[in-house]
């Protein structure tokens, strides 16, 4: 077995919408990134790269690089799944902390859960999607930004 923790931040910016955890979900802001800034996944994709010990999205999926602009961060995420099958593992299980003031995401976890879980060809029963505020305190309580927080266990398939 193996563990990993994953971290990611986006700034708010002018948009009408976020993208978290696949889920297009309208909001008073978007964020500002190279991608399509999905923190859900971006931490995801960091906790499991973190397991395999192969450093994080950032050296595979280089901001620098225009073929990542405007990027679907599922395609990431499929990517980052097809490097765990190829070192004979597979997801154990996912646990992942939105946080933010707003959106609310309780009304989007479970399918924001079925869309990772699909990515990652594992049961939906496999994925935690939860959330917190913090309490209008720090930059996610001024309404600056989103983040999210990722722990992954990995089994070997042996
Ligand atoms: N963006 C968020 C934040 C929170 N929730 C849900 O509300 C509960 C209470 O949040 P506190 O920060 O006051 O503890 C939390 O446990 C979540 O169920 C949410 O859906 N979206
Ligand atoms: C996802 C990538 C893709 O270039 O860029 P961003 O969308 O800016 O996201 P971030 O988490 O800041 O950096 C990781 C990059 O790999």
């Amino acid at each position: 077995m193996r563990i990993g923790q994953g971290f990611d931040v986006h700034a708010f910016a002018p948009g009408d919408h976020l993208m978290l955890g696949g889920e297009r979900i309208a909001h008073t802001h978007g964020v500002a990134a190279h991608s399509d800034g999905d923190v859900v996944i971006h931490a995801l994709c960091d906790a499991l790269l973190g397991a395999l010990a192969l450093g994080d999205i950032g050296r595979h999926f280089p901001p620098s690089d225009p073929q990542w602009k405007d990027a679907d961060s599922r395609d990431f995420l499929g990517a980052v799944a097809g490097m765990i099958e190829a070192r004979g593992y597979r997801v154990g299980n996912a646990d992942i902390t939105v946080v933010c003031e707003r959106p609310k995401i309780g009304p989007h976890a479970d399918a924001m859960r079925a869309n990772l879980a699909l990515d990652l060809n594992v049961d939906a029963s496999r994925i935690s999607v939860k959330a917190t505020t913090t309490e209008r305190l720090g930059l996610t309580g001024r309404g600056e930004g989103i983040a999210a927080l990722a722990v992954v266990l990995l089994e070997s398939l042996d």
